[in-house]
């Protein structure tokens, strides 16, 4: 009798445990509405934040594009013109001006949902970077960020329609573990989830949520220049997680960002890496939550497997080089 119910516990403990998360995952579950509402990109033309104007353009939004170079805007918004019809509002300004910044963010008005996508990358080694290279990437990839949350948020909170709103940061994958050749660009992207957490608890009572996107090597034209000059080290073990398109990324992206996720991997080899990683970070789905609590346990396994197997190469590739 006692063995039977026993039994019977063990077989309801995943089901006790679902039912559990359920009612403990924080923030709740939110939908973010996309038609007709502001959607404004940062770094929107070119690569991935270029695809994200076109598909959220499709979707019915009225989007707006930020980056430094005017020529460069004026062509993404004839592309996404040509592609939909419709009209993007372009805004020429440096993220790391923030007083451009807000000027742009005014002229634009209140914005719904922020994508803040621009980045920068020049790989190589600490040793090998120069000064102004390494603060670069942490002045346009992190500071570049504040500057355009800093901008956003009051119009954001004070938004008529009081329908959910988004801010979403454009991470890397390599903002979850440091990569060979991305010391100041890992910082630059693990800052964001900082940010992100501490933001996602700031901001939550104003009905915004945050997304934090972590995208694999994407053939943008970004990522063209930057294989021109990238370590064959961080190419080898880049290669773990393959290469994607810019468009299926830019889609993850705004799935990840409709259905509020605040962790929003791109691939499959992206949700392992999310699991490894899942730290204190909130997780709103019961149904991932679910899927962390019971597999993290052999996910750090096979994460450990990937160092054995990096490390391995780092050492045959010093050997070659004698
Ligand atoms: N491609 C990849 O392999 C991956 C990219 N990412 C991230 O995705 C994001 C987009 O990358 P990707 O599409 O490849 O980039 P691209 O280089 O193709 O485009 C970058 C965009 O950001 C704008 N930008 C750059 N610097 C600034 C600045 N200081 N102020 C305002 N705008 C700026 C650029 O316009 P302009 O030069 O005119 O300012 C351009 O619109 C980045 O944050 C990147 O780190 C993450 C993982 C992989
Ligand atoms: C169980 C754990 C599974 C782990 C799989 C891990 C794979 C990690 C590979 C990291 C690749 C980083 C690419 C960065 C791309 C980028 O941001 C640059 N292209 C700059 O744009």
């Amino acid at each position: 009798m006692a063995d039977l119910s026993l039994a019977y516990l063990l077989l309801l403990t995943p089901f006790i445990l679902l039912a559990v998360l359920f009612f403990i995952v924080r923030p709740c579950p939110v939908k973010i509405p996309i038609k007709n509402r502001h959607v404004f990109i940062t770094g929107g033309s070119s690569g991935i934040g270029l695809a994200l104007a076109h598909q959220a353009a499709s979707a019915g939004a009225r989007v707006s594009i930020l980056a430094r170079s005017q020529a460069k805007l004026e062509e993404a918004k004839r592309a996404v013109q040509l592609a939909t019809g419709i009209d993007v509002a372009t805004f020429a300004a440096d993220v790391r001006d923030f007083d451009a910044v807000k000027r742009a963010v005014e002229a634009a008005g209140p914005i719904d949902v922020l994508v803040v996508n621009q980045g920068v990358f020049v790989p190589g080694e600490l040793e090998r970077l120069r000064l102004d290279e390494f603060r670069f990437m942490i002045d346009v990839n992190l500071i570049g960020s504040f500057n355009m949350i800093k901008a956003v948020l009051p119009a954001m909170k004070g938004r008529a329609d009081k329908r959910p709103a988004s801010i979403a940061l454009m991470s890397s994958q390599a903002g979850q573990v440091g990569i060979y050749g991305y010391t100041a660009y890992s910082a630059s992207k693990f800052g964001l989830r900082g940010l992100a957490e501490a933001l996602q608890q700031e901001v939550i009572a104003d009905n915004i949520h945050i997304s934090l996107i972590f995208p694999p090597d994407t053939d943008t034209p970004g990522f063209e220049e930057e294989t021109k000059r990238r370590p064959q080290l961080t190419n080898i073990i880049a290669e773990s997680s393959g290469a994607m398109k810019t468009e299926v990324v830019a889609k993850k992206a705004l799935d990840g960002i409709k259905s509020g996720s605040f962790i929003v991997p791109c691939s499959f080899e992206g949700l392992l890496l999310s699991i490894a990683t899942a730290g204190m970070s909130p997780q709103r789905s019961y149904v991932m939550a679910f899927v962390e609590v019971v597999a993290i346990g052999w996910v750090r396994f096979a994460a450990l497997f990937f160092q054995w197997n990096w490390y391995g190469l780092i050492n045959k590739w010093h050997a070659q080089q004698k």
